[in-house]
């Protein structure tokens, strides 16, 4: 059947069990990350990201963020804490009401503005990203927080698309777009074993957690939640609070690089 989760008070985070009991599950995302328990790993590699632009094939309210997706190309994650490469399927924000949270991953217990998921997949074993989805070793994504300051060049592409798919299901062309140009300067990291923040909750993805956020204006975080949860012709429900809060460490260590 249709799942209806959402972030509403009947449907949000902490009803998800009943339908999805894996979110009581023993790697679940986000978490809090405390930097001074972050476990140092020789073993970990630098990340390397190397994107196509001409790859970027449609933006879309999927009814719970925004979403970029990418045909399949030379999209690859590889090094950092995984083996091979992982191949970009899309990425998409979580965000708040307010500037002072949305985040899904928590510093020390603050929460940024908001957060980008790069979502990518093991391409060398998996067909495509719903079969890696069900393999512990089949997604990998970096988070990058965004942090309320100066306005950000690099996102208003995102920001003004989002005029052309403002209620759910919406959906326009979005091409020629390189989002490397989200990536801060730094990509020094945090990475854990975790799941994916979202119904199915499949723990299934390796988290790469970025030191460095990104910054967004105040009037570009007011684009984002002027998108709508509800389809046209509903009541309107401006989209905002689409984040999961921190779920339990429990037998897990946070790493991280250097
Ligand atoms: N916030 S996040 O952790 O980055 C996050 C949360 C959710 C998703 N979901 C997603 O991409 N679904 C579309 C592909 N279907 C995959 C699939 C097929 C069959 C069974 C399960 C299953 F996931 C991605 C990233
Ligand atoms: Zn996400």
């Amino acid at each position: 059947m249709a799942h209806d989760w959402g972030y509403g008070h009947h449907n949000g985070p902490s009803t998800w069990s009943k339908s999805f009991p894996i979110a009581d599950g023993p790697r679940q995302s986000p978490i809090n990350i405390v930097p001074d328990q972050a476990q140092h790993d020789p073993s970990l590699k630098p990340l390397s990201i190397k994107y196509d632009p001409s790859t970027a094939n449609g933006i879309l309210n999927n009814g719970h963020s925004v979403q970029v997706s990418f045909a399949d190309g030379d999209n690859s994650l590889t090094g950092g804490p995984v083996q091979g490469t992982y191949r970009l399927a899309q990425f998409h924000f979580h965000w708040g009401s307010t500037d002072h949270h949305g985040s899904e991953h928590t510093i020390h217990g603050k929460p940024f503005a908001a957060e980008l998921h790069l979502v990518h997949w093991n391409a060398d074993k998996y067909a495509n990203m719903a079969e890696a989805a069900k393999n512990p070793d089949g997604l990998a994504v970096v988070g990058v927080f965004l942090q309320v300051g100066s306005s950000n060049p690099q996102l208003q592409p995102v920001v003004d698309a989002m005029a052309d798919i403002q209620n759910m299901g919406t959906q326009h062309t979005f091409s020629n777009f390189n989002p490397s140009t989200l990536l801060p300067n730094s990509l020094d990291y945090w990475t854990y074993d975790g799941s994916l923040t979202t119904p199915p909750l499949l723990e299934s993805v390796t988290w790469i957690v970025l030191k460095e956020h990104i910054s967004v204006s105040h009037e570009q975080m007011a684009k984002f939640r002027s998108l709508l949860f509800t389809k046209e012709g509903q009541h309107p429900c401006h989209m905002q609070n689409n984040f999961r809060p921190p779920q339990p460490l429990k037998d897990r260590k946070v790493r991280v690089y250097p």
